[in-house]
């Protein structure tokens, strides 16, 4: 076992010893937000993660507050990844306390697709639109065509383009209009049009009320929309970039 949510259960035993110990070191607790709006939406004290001697996160504090755009900044591997992996409960932190809502309210996009790659396109917003429950067809229908994944709904997913893969896993974390989105590099690898429309759709979604965590190199296009930039180096709060 590890402390990553398992993509399947065929781990060896070399790697499920690894996450066992992992497990075993990891003591870090969660607690949900309270339901004053004037609270923040997401805080960490003292957080840090290790992977045995790495050390991803430092000892990090930090709080994001609802309603607004945060930036996650810093350069490769300073701990980004690894902050909304905590956050969302997908790997436990080694100690401190991370206070989020929980997972099923957090829509998020990261590196690693979340959708199903045997799907088609529309299949997986559909199988996300019916996790979901409550989603207004009408939204649905204006990010998927605001993202032009129309044109590629009956496509299998693994056979989209680097592009429209990105895109569509954006689309996935925006239908269901969670209360917290987290989005890790939304921007990577798709056309100047589709940017447009993400940075549309995460200054809707703050407007909305929604609270956002966004990471991105593309500093030129998100630093604008930003309410607030939390600079991370070396797994540790604060040397911007
Ligand atoms: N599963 C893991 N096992 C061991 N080390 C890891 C693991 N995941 C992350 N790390 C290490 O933790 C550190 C932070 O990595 P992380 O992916 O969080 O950085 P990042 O800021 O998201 O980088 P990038 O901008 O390249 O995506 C790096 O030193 C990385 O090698």
């Amino acid at each position: 076992m590890s402390d990553r949510l398992p993509p399947d259960s065929s781990a060896g035993l070399s790697g499920r010893l690894a996450g066992l110990l992992d497990r075993v070191g990891s003591r870090g607790e969660y607690r949900e937000p309270s339901s004053d709006p004037s609270d923040p939406a997401v805080e960490f004290r003292d957080v840090s993660k290790r992977f045995g001697p790495v050390t991803a996160l430092d000892g990090i504090d930090c709080r994001f507050d609802r309603g607004g755009i945060h930036g996650v900044v810093g350069p490769n591997g300073s701990g980004k990844t690894t902050l909304f992996e905590v956050l969302l409960r997908l790997r436990r932190p080694t100690s401190g306390t991370v206070t989020a809502p929980p997972p099923a309210a957090i829509g998020y996009s990261f590196q690693e697709p979340q959708f199903y790659p045997n799907l088609t396109a529309g299949e997986n917003l559909s199988v996300f639109t019916r996790l979901h429950g409550d989603v207004d067809p009408e939204w649905r229908r204006s990010v998927t065509e605001r993202l032009r994944l129309d044109r590629v709904r009956h496509q299998r997913a693994a056979a989209l383009s680097g592009g429209f893969r990105k895109k569509l896993d954006v689309a996935i974390a925006f239908v269901s209009r969670p209360e917290l989105l987290v989005l890790d590099e939304p921007l990577a690898g798709i056309d100047r049009l589709s940017r447009e429309r993400v940075i549309e759709l995460i200054v809707e979604h703050a407007q909305g009320g929604g609270t956002v965590l966004v990471s991105s190199h593309d500093r030129e296009h998100v630093d604008p929309i930003l309410d607030s930039s939390l600079a991370l180096y070396d797994g540790r709060v604060g040397r911007p970039e």
